[in-house]
């Protein structure tokens, strides 16, 4: 059966996605913001609405559309960030605007470019409707796309958020060569960092070493196809955030998503030193090597600790 698919938002991701499942057979429209007009015209005759905007783009995109978006209309979104006016995730800025519209999550290490080339990748399918997250795994899926389902959207948005977060430090990590055993342990306590996020947010353990997860933050900290990665590595370099950013020259959800995470940690009192760094670089309060340092100075704690 081929589905009419609706994409929001035709960046590197979007554009992706457009024309794997236009190869697949379904039928595709699109906007983007760089099109202009408005965008509840697409919202006819379709099966499926799939938002890959960047964070900044999903609670403008949700204001502007509630009020056209039939309630029946499944919404599939791909945007992975926290949120830095409402700390929150997509799928929650989504539910404040559409409560009602049946809603799943796409994540997982899927760098746009890998899957462009056809190299095979595999995602989760989230949703709380597990017919909903069934029925989009079996439509969706490619041959190089293989595609699971999980009923965890929180906990798959909050991995994929935070491992920006983390891949962004490993490019610091690698941009001032600092060699495997401060990558592996940066990884390591990265994770330990994400879990905390994950769980407090109401997410299950086992996302965390899912795709969404664990997947996401090997295959974002380990390429330089990652904009977090490089951004990271320009830090490294010296550049700071501005510079970076207009090098880079396309979406760095990890700058946004690093400053929201830490608000979000002073508000519920949570303990998260990488994170924290991050920001303190941002906002060139310390160098890399300084941030570095403090990293490596913190009080000796159990592993179990954050
Ligand atoms: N690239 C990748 O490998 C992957 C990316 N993602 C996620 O997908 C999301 C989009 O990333 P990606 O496509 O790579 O980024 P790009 O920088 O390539 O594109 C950004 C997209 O967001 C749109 N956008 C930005 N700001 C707004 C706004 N205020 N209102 C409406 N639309 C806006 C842009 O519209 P326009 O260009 O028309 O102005 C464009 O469509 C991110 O959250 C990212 O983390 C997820 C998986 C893989
Ligand atoms: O989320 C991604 C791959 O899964 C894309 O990562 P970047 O946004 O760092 O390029």
């Amino acid at each position: 059966m081929s589905l009419r698919i609706t994409v929001l938002g035709r960046g590197a991701w979007g554009g992706t996605l457009l024309r794997l499942w236009e190869r697949q057979g379904h039928r595709l429209n699109s906007w983007s913001r760089r099109d202009g007009g408005d965008p509840a015209t697409v919202l006819k005759d379709c099966d499926l609405v799939v938002v890959a905007v960047s964070m900044v783009g999903v609670a403008p995109l949700a204001r502007q559309l509630q009020d056209d978006w039939p309630t029946d209309l499944p919404l599939l979104s791909c945007s992975k960030g926290i949120d830095l006016d409402t700390l929150c995730t997509a799928s929650q800025l989504w539910r404040r605007h559409l409560p009602d519209v049946p809603l799943a999550v796409l994540s997982g290490p899927n760098l746009a470019d890998e899957l462009e080339r056809g190299l095979p990748a595999a995602s989760v399918l989230s949703s709380q409707d597990a017919g909903l997250a069934r029925h989009l795994q079996e439509q969706l899926r490619a041959p190089h796309f293989r595609l699971y389902t999980n009923a965890d959207p929180i906990g798959t948005e909050a991995a994929g958020a935070l491992k920006n977060v983390i891949a962004l430090a490993a490019g610091i990590s690698d941009g001032l060569g600092l060699g495997a055993n401060a990558k592996a342990s940066l990884l390591c306590r990265g994770l330990a960092e994400i879990a905390v996020v994950l769980q407090a947010l109401g997410g299950q353990p086992s996302t965390l070493y899912g795709l969404a997860g664990l997947g996401d933050l090997l295959a974002t900290a380990n390429s330089s196809l990652s904009r977090n990665y490089r951004f990271g590595t320009l830090l490294a370099e010296g550049c700071d955030e501005a510079t970076a950013l207009a090098r880079i020259g396309a979406t760095v959800e990890g700058t946004r998503t690093a400053r929201a995470t830490l608000a979000l940690a002073e508000r519920e009192g949570w303990q998260l030193p990488i994170c924290g760094q991050v920001v303190r670089l941002l906002a060139g309060r310390v160098t890399a090597r300084q941030a570095v340092q403090e990293l490596m100075q913190r009080d000796l704690k159990a592993e179990a600790a954050p």
